[in-house]
């Protein structure tokens, strides 16, 4: 029947054992976050002008066009609803924009932030309005075909010119082509470019300039400039990242953003508290991306694939007694509860991640940058860390699906295409681990010489108990200090390592390179710690707030799952120098075992509470109702292949074929 709920769903939405709406306000932050939320995603999901159409059967060209159409049409709707709130903004947007990228995505979330943090104030109210009103729409245009990574290395130039106060920007070589800003291709009319600054033949480093790139009247380029969309990717159909070359364009000497240094008009230079902070918008982007591409991208996965595998019937368990739900097999529950458990983990880490944000971020601009080392570090382990984690968790949520995970019906795809490049964007995922490490090592220095080190490091100032003190009551408490202990150790280990190769008189640059696998194992230790340190502060805040025990106890069973399977997956660290011994890696294994058996009932409430609606999932196998078997030929009918009987391509080649080949 129509518009019933699938049966098997139903009766495990009638089992669940906590207080959903409180377990939903504790995923928002608070119940007003709650309330906002479902207020702009409503406002997205209820117009009918957004009554979207999947781009699962558009070409890629359609898919930009769609992309285009779509986003200008919420541009107005937004200046008539007045949304100018970032957070309101950004629910109506990806709810408009599920999983996909808007026209002016590199707009939105870096053009303006570089502005908001690159630019002076007399800069900022000359651009931040014409940003705002989209007057002029920019990206953000770092990366060449030569280097990514190493932004030192970048070869385009802004040479200044004394004489005329306007700066030379140049692409001197293949190689120093512009090449990956998102919108670039075809959308954008303003970037800010990168570019090695240049004043009377000194060389000052990578810097930021605004330079217009299309005509304001016709779109075309603007004269030295080549542009172009970079061609077909693994996903990202919708985004047209570009590649652009400039020819000895000048631009004014105020469009270098000088916020934190400057080029006076005789051309003195005056560098920057810290040459760092023109690095800020990526690392607002880090910061920001652990929750908006890794831990919702997992959260989605995950409700697709339980909801469906409790819809989903196959094989036996008792001989004879009919065909179980997929989700009953405790093998099913072992792949996929790990990763419901990791979507919170990623998603309470982050909300303390936006926090550390905010804060150092109104520290920085009051002048005071002593936190800057830290805020690097941890947004570049914990970005590294949750999107690595979050990819291989969506490959298990879409391999649980079978092989109706590998079809676009189920959503997976999708989704998974459009997180996967937050592995390599804003600093490919060993390269920040590195980053990281390289400040772990000053924390084991500093530590040494006594020095009470931060937040999130001050776990260097003390050394853990040689032994774990699990019991066979695992209890939260002992897995953090296990993550802190491990951390700590792998952290002293690198440093270790390195020390020892710098005094047998190995230059430290090799040294460094020479111990960079322990160096990535410590930072992700790191990240996993952190992580799993802030389920287990969220679980006390939750209490601490009176949010219902039905509510701490689901969760509870959720963070212990998530730090024990951590561990099962690495024991070997846990168990080196019999931190965790024989015995107590069994209670480890035996905890593992309870918690999936204790989820199992609330398993469809967990993801219900993300309240992903169906619009978002895009999903036939994870639809709200179940109905999955009902939707799926619906589905693929839609598809081009199925709008005529007889493919044109059978008369044109297989019937004088076959006619042929029957004369024979
Ligand atoms: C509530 C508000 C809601 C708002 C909603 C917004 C919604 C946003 C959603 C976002 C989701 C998706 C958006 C997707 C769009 C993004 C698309 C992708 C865009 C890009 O990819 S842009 C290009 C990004 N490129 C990179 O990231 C390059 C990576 N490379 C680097 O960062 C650096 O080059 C490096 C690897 C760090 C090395 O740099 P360098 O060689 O210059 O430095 P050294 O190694 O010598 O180190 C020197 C020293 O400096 C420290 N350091 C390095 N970086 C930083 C930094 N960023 N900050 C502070 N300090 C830094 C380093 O640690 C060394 O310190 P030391 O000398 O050891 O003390
Ligand atoms: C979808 C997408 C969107 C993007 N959008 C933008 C954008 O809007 N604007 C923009 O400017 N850029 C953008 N980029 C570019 C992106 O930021 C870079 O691709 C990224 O920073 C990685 O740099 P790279 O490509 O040079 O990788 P490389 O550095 O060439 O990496 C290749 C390999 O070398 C390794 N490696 C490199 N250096 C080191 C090191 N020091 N130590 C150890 N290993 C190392 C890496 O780990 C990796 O395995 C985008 C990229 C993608 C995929």
């Amino acid at each position: 029947m129509a518009g019933t709920v699938n049966p098997d769903l139903q009766a495990e939405r009638d089992r669940i054992s906590f207080e959903q709406e409180a377990l939903t306000n504790a995923i928002d932050g608070t119940p007003e976050k709650t309330e906002k939320r479902r207020k702009y995603a409503n406002l997205a999901l209820n117009d009918p002008d957004f009554d979207m159409t999947s781009y699962n059967f558009l070409s890629r060209s359609e898919k930009y066009g769609a992309a285009v159409e779509k986003t200008v049409k919420m541009i107005k709707k937004i200046g008539k609803l007045g949304i100018t709130d970032p957070t309101d903004l950004y629910i109506y947007r990806s709810h408009i924009f599920p999983n996909e990228s808007t026209s002016f995505t590199l707009h939105a979330d870096m053009f303006i932030p570089t502005l908001m943090g690159q630019a002076s104030p007399k800069q900022q109210s000359k651009w931040l309005p014409k940003a705002l009103t989209l007057q002029i729409i920019g990206t953000y245009a770092q990366t060449e075909l030569g280097h990514g990574t190493f932004i030192r290395g970048l070869e385009t130039t802004a040479t200044y010119d004394e004489k005329t106060e306007e700066f030379v920007i140049h692409s001197p070589t293949r190689t120093s082509l512009k090449w990956w800003p998102g919108n670039l291709g075809k959308s954008t009319n303003h970037a800010i470019v990168m570019a090695q600054l240049i004043v009377k033949g000194q060389n000052y480093g990578p810097h930021p300039f605004i330079v217009q790139i299309r005509s304001l009247e016709n779109h075309m380029p603007q004269p030295g400039v080549t542009l172009g969309d970079i061609g077909p990717k693994f996903g990202y159909d919708a985004n047209d990242n570009g590649f652009m070359q400039f020819d000895h364009v000048r631009i004014p000497r105020e469009n270098m953003l000088m916020k934190h240094s400057r080029v006076e008009p005789d051309g003195t230079y005056i560098k920057a508290k810290n040459s760092k902070l023109t690095y800020g918008t990526m690392v607002f982007v880090r910061s920001v991306l652990i929750r908006d591409v890794a831990a919702l991208s997992l959260a989605q996965c995950a409700t697709i694939a339980i909801r469906y595998s409790c819809v989903r019937r196959q094989s036996e368990i008792k001989p004879g007694a009919g065909e179980p739900k997929v989700m009953d097999y405790r093998a099913q529950q072992a792949k996929l509860f790990p990763q419901l458990a990791t979507a919170y983990a990623f998603l309470f880490v982050a909300q303390e991640m936006e926090n550390i944000y905010f804060s150092v971020n109104s520290e920085i601009d009051r002048g005071e940058i002593d936190r800057l080392p830290e805020l690097h570090g941890l947004s570049s382990a914990l970005k590294a860390f949750t999107t690595d984690w979050a990819v291989v968790g969506m490959e298990i949520c879409r391999r649980s699906c079978g092989g109706h995970g590998f079809s676009h019906c189920s959503g997976i795809p999708k989704i998974y295409v459009n997180a996967l490049p937050g592995v390599t964007y804003e600093g490919e995922n060993t390269v920040m681990y590195l980053q990281a490490a390289r400040y772990l090592v000053k924390c084991v220095n500093m530590a040494k010489r006594g020095d009470q080190l931060p937040g999130s490091v001050a776990f260097l100032n003390k050394k853990p108990a040689p032994k774990s003190s699990i019991t066979e009551d695992v209890n939260m408490v002992d897995l953090v200090e296990a993550y802190r202990a491990r951390a700590y150790y792998l952290v002293h280990m690198a440093s270790f390592e390195l020390d020892r190769e710098i005094k047998n008189g190995m230059a430290s640059y090799d040294a460094w390179n020479e111990c960079a696998v322990a160096l990535v194992m410590a930072a992700k230790a790191y990240g996993h710690y952190v992580v799993v340190e802030a389920f287990a502060k969220k679980l006390e805040t939750l209490t601490n707030n009176q949010v219902p025990a039905s509510v701490i106890g689901v969760l509870t069973l959720l963070g212990k799952l998530y730090a024990l399977h951590g561990i099962l997956e690495n024991s070997g660290d846990f168990m080196s120098e019999n931190y965790l011994s024989k015995q107590q890696k069994s209670f480890i294994y035996n905890g593992f075992l309870y918690a999936l058996k204790s989820l199992r009932p609330d398993a469809v409430g967990l993801v219900d509470a993300f309240e992903f609606p169906d619009k978002v999932l895009d999903s036939v196998l994870g639809r709200y109702d179940g109905r999955v078997y009902e939707n799926m030929l619906e589905w693929a009918m839609k598809d081009e292949l199925n709008k005529t009987q007889v493919h044109e391509s059978y008369f044109k080649h297989i019937r004088p074929f076959v006619k042929q080949a029957s004369k024979l």
